[in-house]
């Protein structure tokens, strides 16, 4: 019997290989940059703070990229203050870096005689000058709020300022992400990180100085909040960071690499992240500390002390020897409109003092904090047998000295004061000393019958005003033999 097997076989179709699986999702956004630093550098070219902004914004850091690539640091703000800048803190962190302590020591600047020409005048631009700082004194670190005996030094409006600092971190690189590899993270498309931080910093843009109501809110608290002299710029080239720039926020690579994220609340997590930290703002108020307005220079003896007196109603001693000025006087002499200009009797200037000679370096240093320089000469110095200096060439000793010291320094606002044309003989050295010195208001007076004064009190204000053009010592200008 035959038998038959039957082998029967079906066919069954293979499956198809199964979809390869999706690509990894890639993290690649970079964190972003970190926001620049606000910086106030001291300098020595500035005299006042008419070049600051009041609000201060350093550079934005700039955002992550692809590739993991950080985003770019934001460009530093530096401002520059002019030398003897004192910072009190309103609002916002410690300055961070500070080159120099205060200056605590007595030194024969912290304690000037000042004598008000009119009391009650003064009263009134301190009060007006000082009404943000609680009428504070620079070199004291806590003053009660009421302080103001109508004394204090530098209390010319323009020389307080608030200065408002702040800067920016950069956003991670989300948008890099969303836009060039959105598959890879599905949260990119609900995130509102950048708006949320571009609101953020809209309405930081909104703060606005000038705006009186909120002032007048906030005055009384920011009083007592206020630090006092937290700072001293004293030497150019000395920085302090005023305001740190924010951290950027993390980018996506670092996030999703290296971050364990809980699962509830992720999404507000990885946001949070991406925004970065806000840099550091800061309110602060800045006060020059100016010794004066003008200081008088002129060699011992010329008659600055005399000067001083008939200018102001400071009563500096006044004697026939050399140095009898051995700290420094000032006065303070008001117009009728209750314009005031402090006046600094500074000791006798003699040769070789940027090296420390005689009075030196004591003296030389404060002359850099006054605005305007009234060079005083003795027009009688080699009359009747005296074996002093003619006055050109004291002029002229004057103005090295001063350069020797501090390049520039003689730029500033000048003018000649030509003392004691009483004397005999005295009215030809102030012709021959008009013929040998060029571009420089010469003014002869007679310090001690106050002749001549009210000129030079007209004068000494027209260059504190700054508006015609004021020249300093040409050194080239002085003839001498
Ligand atoms: N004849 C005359 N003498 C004056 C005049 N002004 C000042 N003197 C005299 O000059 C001398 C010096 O005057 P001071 O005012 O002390 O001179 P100073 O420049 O302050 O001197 P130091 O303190 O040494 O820097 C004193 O004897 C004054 O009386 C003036 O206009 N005419």
């Amino acid at each position: 019997m035959e038998q038959l097997i039957l082998i029967g076989c079906s066919i069954t179709p293979r499956p198809p290989p199964p979809p390869p699986p999706p690509p990894k999702k890639k993290f690649a956004g970079g964190n972003g940059g970190r926001g620049g630093d606000v910086i106030l550098e001291c300098s020595n070219s500035v005299w006042d703070f008419s070049g600051l902004q009041h609000h201060t914004k350093a550079g934005r850091g700039g955002h992550g990229l692809s590739k993991n690539q950080i985003g770019t640091r934001g460009s530093d703000k530096i401002a520059q203050v002019p030398v003897g800048t004192v910072i009190h803190r309103v609002q916002g962190e410690q300055p961070s870096v500070t080159a120099n302590k205060l200056t605590r020591a007595l030194d024969p600047w912290d304690i000037p005689d000042v004598e008000e020409h009119s009391a009650a005048s003064s009263n009134q631009f301190g009060n007006t000058a000082m009404k943000d700082l609680g009428g504070c004194l620079s070199h004291q670190p806590t003053v009660p709020k009421d302080y103001n005996d109508g004394n204090g030094i530098g209390s010319q409006p323009e020389k307080e300022m608030y200065l408002h600092a702040c800067s920016k971190p950069g956003l991670s690189a989300t948008n890099h992400d969303a836009n060039n590899h959105r598959h890879q993270v599905e949260i990119d498309e609900t995130d509102q990180s950048e708006d949320e931080d571009k609101e953020f910093w809209e309405d930081e843009d909104d703060f606005d100085m000038d705006n009186e109501e909120e002032e007048v809110e906030t005055e009384s608290e920011e009083q007592d909040q206020v630090q006092y002299s937290v700072a001293e710029m004293t030497k150019p080239g000395q920085r302090l960071i005023v305001a740190r720039g924010g951290e950027g926020g993390l980018g996506n690579a670092f996030i999703f690499k290296e971050m364990r994220l809980p699962k509830e609340n992720r999404h507000e997590e990885i946001s949070r992240l991406r925004t970065g930290h806000p840099g550091n703002e800061a309110l602060l108020i800045l006060e020059l500390k100016s010794i004066a307005d003008v200081g008088l220079v002129g060699l011992p003896n010329a008659g600055k002390s005399t000067l001083l007196s008939a200018l102001s109603r400071a009563r500096p001693e006044i004697a026939d020897y050399a140095f009898t000025t051995l700290r420094p006087n000032i006065g303070s002499l008001t117009y009728e409109d209750y314009f005031s200009v402090k006046v600094a009797d500074i000791p006798g200037l003699i040769k070789g003092a940027h090296e420390n000679r005689g009075l030196g370096h004591a003296f030389l240093r404060h002359i850099e904090r006054t605005k305007v320089l009234a060079y005083v000469l003795d027009l009688a110095a080699t009359l009747n047998g005296r074996k002093g200096v003619p006055p050109w060439e004291q002029l002229h000793d004057l103005a090295m000295e001063l350069e020797h010291y501090q390049e520039g320094l003689t730029k500033r606002p000048s003018l000649i004061v030509a003392n004691k044309i009483d004397e005999e003989g005295a009215d030809k050295m102030y012709e021959e000393l008009k013929r040998r010195v060029q571009g420089v208001p010469i003014f002869p007076i007679c310090a001690i019958l106050e002749e001549g004064v009210p000129d030079l009190r007209v004068a000494l204000r027209n260059l504190m005003d700054d508006t015609l053009d004021p020249q300093g010592i040409d050194l080239s200008k002085i003839i001498v033999d």
